[in-house]
């Protein structure tokens, strides 16, 4: 699979006229995992739905491997884990239902599912582990089964660039390293990887970038040199210990299974 590139230049979106990110500007490298990291409200969701072409920018542009999402998204090669708060779970459709709709892309006007979309979505939920919840409406499921269903629907779009908001919200420590051993798996394969957290101790034990946001991109780039002390009290405006986290868990991670 060959992997993809995503550039944000000089971006900034606002909502009815009040800017929400001014200026921002970050390079993800293909194939590589990034944390995007900030405080509430800093902007992640809306660099997201920016990136996806959701919002207009009021200046800026993003390119996807050098193209503008329009042309790429007519592939379905960016697939989007919206925050869990963005889906109307009332919605009266199966696991199953949902994680077709990334099938969708790939089929004509009347949607009638070929036999592939079939595997397809069936690989995906059970790579997952869910297939055996894919008749539960998806109102039913639990925090952690509805991001991994939302996550399944990502990869039976079989987007080359996964653009997941907040997917360990509400999610058990054993599905978080689960999830995180799939992301290694999908990096392996070629996928390009941007996801937020407020998961700050695992960034380290998954995440070759880190992108810093409030307001604007704060910093971007390796890990190693990017997640540091410093920046991170400039993300968040205080110190380490208002963070929870210890100098090791910057330095190398090593969140543990009691945690
Ligand atoms: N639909 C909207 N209409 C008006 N303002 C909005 C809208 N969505 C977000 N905002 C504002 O834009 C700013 C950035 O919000 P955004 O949701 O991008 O932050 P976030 O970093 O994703 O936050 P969180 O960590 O809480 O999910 C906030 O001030 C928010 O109030």
């Amino acid at each position: 699979m060959k992997s993809i590139s995503i550039d944000v230049e000089n971006l900034t979106v606002a909502y009815h006229g009040k800017v929400a990110l001014h200026g921002a500007s970050l390079q993800i490298q293909a194939g590589s995992i990034s944390g995007l990291v900030g405080m509430n409200g800093s902007g992640k969701s809306t660099l997201f739905k920016a990136i996806m072409g959701f919002l207009k920018p009021v200046t800026g542009r993003v390119l996807i491997n050098g193209l503008p999402i329009k042309t790429v998204q007519k592939k379905s090669l960016v697939a989007y884990v919206p925050q869990s708060e963005e889906v109307d779970w009332n919605f009266p459709v199966s696991v199953h239902d949902v994680v077709m709709m990334g099938r969708y892309g790939y089929m004509n006007i009347l949607r009638i599912p070929s036999a592939n979309d079939q595997r397809v979505v069936r690989e995906s939920l059970e790579r997952v582990q869910m297939w055996s919840m894919r008749d539960r409406q998806i109102g039913e499921l639990s925090g952690g089964q509805k991001k991994r269903a939302f996550l399944a629907r990502a990869l039976a779009q079989k987007g080359r660039v996964l653009l997941l908001d907040e997917p360990f919200t509400g999610v058990d420590i054993k599905t978080e390293k689960a999830m995180i051993d799939l992301l290694l798996e999908l990096r392996e394969e070629g996928h390009t990887i941007l996801i937020s957290t407020h998961d700050l101790a695992s960034i380290t034990t998954f995440c070759d970038q880190v992108v810093l946001i409030n307001r604007t991109i704060l910093a971007y780039g390796d890990t190693s040199k990017v997640f540091t002390e410093e920046n991170l009290s400039r993300t968040f405006g205080g110190s380490l210990g208002d963070l929870s986290l210890s100098k090791s868990q910057i330095i190398r991670g090593n969140k543990s299974e009691s945690d």
